[in-house]
């Protein structure tokens, strides 16, 4: 029997996450030594991992054509916001992923881009491409500058930049040679990397040469299935302020963040055959792919809502707690190889999205009014105030009604506590 994750599409309205899949061209060495495809991008939502091999697609349409002799293949049936076949480009990727996060953006919301997969899946490709075939990261910079000159009569902008990776759970500058970087929350500014550089592009070459320069300085290591495996997460975010041009004295001010992420290759280690620092390496990495996603998880769970989300696991998530969840519009680009040689790494990763695709957030544009501060606190204390009033009215009938005194007085003190406090 074939297996449908989600049959409503994932394209929903209350969610602010898109999970896509990204499928690869077959490699040579996947070519050479045999191995059969088993991812079936049927249509630009739907693929089937590991499908029956005695069945034919017409369309979206199956054809079957039992044969019972056969071992039964898992044939499981996913479908994503958008599934990316072996030749699709990086243009495409970029129209049909960060493209629409960018409105999100500049309607001063944060927005998280990142690619996931195992090593050699195609997430480096992606995010930052090749000078004459660039990526997500740059086509996003372009499409930014584009938009921000389209608005320049009616906005003020200015933008900012970094560039870091976190190498075994340890934080270093891409663009700057200094030590590792500590990670500490800021109640007003929240995550805050201290001694972080911040750069202000000219335009979107001048991000383009620090993206490169950057991940010359990015930990690699041949690994046996990518032969310059990235061995780091990489973050790239981009901080954009805008302020209406307006006559008024109070103009809106609106600051988000956009960050990009190449994720280190989720792998199990014995396909890598990694021993020592590799090993440790490996083991680093799959420990924060683990953190983020217990994250996801606990983000996707709607009982574990009000209660604990464990960004505090690793760097990793730690980093990116005011990106995901939240206030912020998220877009995993899940990249896989169609080849069997890859087959528990690709079916964990297709596991992995797809419980992506449940975490819902509400948004908040992080607009404010440059003298909100003052009206703000004027608001809140007045809101404040009356909902004292009404609780002492509660607690006032509370005790009228009760007919012990002495649970009476014990419930009153807690209550005075509680407001004393
Ligand atoms: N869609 C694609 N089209 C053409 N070539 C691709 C595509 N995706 C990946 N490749 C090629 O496959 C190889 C591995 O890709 P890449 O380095 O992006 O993998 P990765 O997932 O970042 O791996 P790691 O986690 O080990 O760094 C590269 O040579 C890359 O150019």
């Amino acid at each position: 029997m074939s297996v449908i994750y989600s049959i409503a599409t994932a394209s929903n309205s209350r969610t602010n996450v898109g999970v896509v899949v990204r499928v690869r061209p077959v490699n040579n060495s996947e070519k050479l030594g045999g191995f059969r495809n088993v991812v079936q991008v049927v249509d630009s939502h739907m693929l089937i991992f590991d499908p029956k091999e005695d069945e034919t697609f017409f369309g979206s349409q199956r054809v079957r054509n039992r044969n019972i002799n056969k071992k039964a293949n898992k044939d499981i049936t996913f479908i994503f916001d958008h599934v990316f076949n072996e030749t699709s480009t990086q243009e495409e990727i970029f129209e049909n992923t960060t493209k629409g996060v960018l409105d999100g953006l500049m309607n001063g919301f944060n927005c998280t881009v990142f690619a996931y997969g195992a090593t050699g899946a195609g997430k480096t490709h992606t995010m930052l491409g090749s000078q004459y075939d660039p990526g997500v990261m740059y086509r996003t910079m372009s499409e930014l500058f584009k938009r921000m000159d389209d608005a320049k009569e009616e906005k003020e902008f200015s933008v900012a930049f970094s560039y870091l990776e976190v190498y075994n759970e340890q934080v270093r500058d891409l663009l700057a040679n200094v030590g590792p970087l500590a990670v500490r929350e800021d109640g007003c500014k929240g995550v805050v990397i201290q001694g972080l550089t911040m750069h202000q592009p000219k335009s979107a070459e001048h991000i383009l040469q620090a993206l490169d320069s950057g991940n010359r300085n990015r930990t690699q290591h041949p690994t046996d299935m990518n032969a310059t495996s990235s061995r780091s997460h990489a973050v790239f975010q981009v901080y954009l302020r805008q302020k209406e041009k307006t006559a008024s004295l109070n103009p809106n001010v609106c600051i988000a963040k956009m960050s990009l992420i190449d994720l280190a290759g989720s792998e199990r280690a014995s396909a890598t055959n990694a021993t020592g620092a590799r090993l440790r390496e490996g083991q680093n990495i799959n420990r924060s792919l683990l953190a983020l996603g217990n994250v996801i998880n606990a983000l996707a769970n709607p009982k574990s809502k009000k209660s604990h989300i464990p960004y505090r696991d690793s760097k990793l998530t730690r980093i990116l707690k005011d990106s995901l969840g939240g206030n912020c519009r998220t877009v995993m680009i899940a990249n896989v190889s169609p080849s069997s040689k890859s087959y528990d790494d690709s079916h964990n990763t297709l596991k992995y999205a797809n419980r992506a695709k449940e975490i819902k957030s509400s948004l908040k544009s992080n607009v404010v009014s440059l003298d909100s501060h003052i009206g703000q606190y004027a608001l809140i204390c007045e809101k404040q105030q009356q909902e004292i009033l009404q609780l002492k009215q509660k607690l006032k009938e509370y005790e009228a009604k009760n007919t012990a005194p002495e649970a009476l007085h014990t419930i009153s003190l807690q209550k005075q506590t509680e407001f004393k406090r």
